[in-house]
């Protein structure tokens, strides 16, 4: 079955989401309005009849986010999710649905059909991606937060340095309290379990969004090694290490250095056009780092590049 979903977004980023009539399927859950297409339809035509049949607005942009097949019981749904920036009229619940605006962070996947959980993750993910690399000894987080995630990266592994690691991160997070960024972590193979999988304890460190795989450790991945509520972010700098990342099934991918960087001045950029073929054919959504400053995330967006990530971004004004 071919559906198409829309998410449609406000001015302030919120997104609509509708409740499932109880008698439907998966009724009762929450969902992104949308249905299934019609013979001959595009998913652009169906998108639009269907939110003008279910919520009386008309679609003046809309863009793909991500496409998705998923097995039900006895059920196997195609969903082509769009994202509608600018629609006419007001939603109405027109076959009396009711209908919430939220602010993505507090999208709960759990309220949702399976399938979604991979378009609420891609929704959370955001423009700038700060990362912070802490030394190896003398693990010290600035006390001032940037408005953005956050990936605190641990340089120089060494042995016995994860714990230390996610102590400090612990603390930090204590410290920062409320305003917490989102924090994404580095994920070593200290952190794997015996299976394979990331350990109970760290999942449930408070604040966390993500973890991230950096190097060798993603060649050595046979399948997504986090829980679905979080994210999953991997380092790559060629079309293979992309590949990987889709087979493993990462939200995010990092590749770099797309520009010059001080940090590896022996290293050759990639340039824009490389960064945009490689963002195109890539099914994980890639941001551009090295060199970055806080003016190149429209250039990476006019590249196919999700956003941008960087260590000197931390300390920028224009990202607050
Ligand atoms: N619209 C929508 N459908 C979803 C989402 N997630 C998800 O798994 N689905 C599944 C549920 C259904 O099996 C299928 C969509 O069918 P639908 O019931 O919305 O189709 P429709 O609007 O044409 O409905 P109907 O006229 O047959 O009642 O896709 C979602 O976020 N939005
Ligand atoms: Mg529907």
């Amino acid at each position: 079955m071919h559906v198409a979903v829309g998410v449609i977004l406000d001015s302030i980023g919120q997104v609509l989401v509708a409740r499932r009539a109880e008698q439907q399927h998966l009724g009762g859950l929450w969902e992104f309005p949308g249905g299934k297409l019609e013979p001959g339809e595009t998913v652009h035509t169906a998108l639009c009849r269907e939110l003008k049949e279910e919520l009386d607005i008309e679609v003046e942009h809309s863009r793909p986010l991500c496409r998705i097949e998923h097995n039900y019981p006895g059920k196997a749904v195609l969903l082509d999710v769009w994202i509608v920036d600018r629609f006419k009229g007001t939603p109405r619940g027109i076959e009396h649905q009711p209908l919430r605006w939220l602010p993505t962070a507090q999208l709960d996947p759990a309220e949702f059909p399976q399938a979604n959980r991979l378009i609420i993750r891609r929704l959370q993910l955001s423009d700038r991606l700060a990362i912070i690399d802490l030394p190896a000894a003398n693990i010290n987080l600035p006390p001032q937060l940037p408005v953005t995630d956050v990936l605190l990266r641990l340089r120089c592994w060494q042995k016995d340095q994860y714990s230390a690691y996610l102590t400090a991160v612990r603390q930090t997070i204590q410290a920062w309290g409320d305003n917490s960024p989102g924090i994404i972590l580095d994920l070593s193979a200290a952190s794997l379990a015996g299976n394979g999988f990331v350990s109970e304890e760290l999942c449930q460190l408070p604040g966390l969004k993500g973890l991230h795989v950096h190097g060798g450790l993603l060649q050595t991945l046979s399948e997504r090694p986090v829980p679905e509520h979080l994210l999953l972010g991997v380092s790559c700098h060629d079309q293979h290490e992309l590949e990987l990342a889709a087979k493993v099934d990462a939200d995010y991918a990092l590749l770099s250095p797309v520009k010059a960087t001080a940090t590896h001045p022996d290293v050759r950029p990639l340039g824009w056009d490389r960064f945009q073929s490689l963002a195109q054919h890539s099914t994980v959504p890639v941001y551009a780092l090295g060199g970055m400053q806080a003016s190149d995330l429209i250039t990476a967006h006019s590249h196919g590049g999700r956003g941008i990530a960087g260590i000197r971004l931390f300390n920028c004004d224009t990202m607050r």
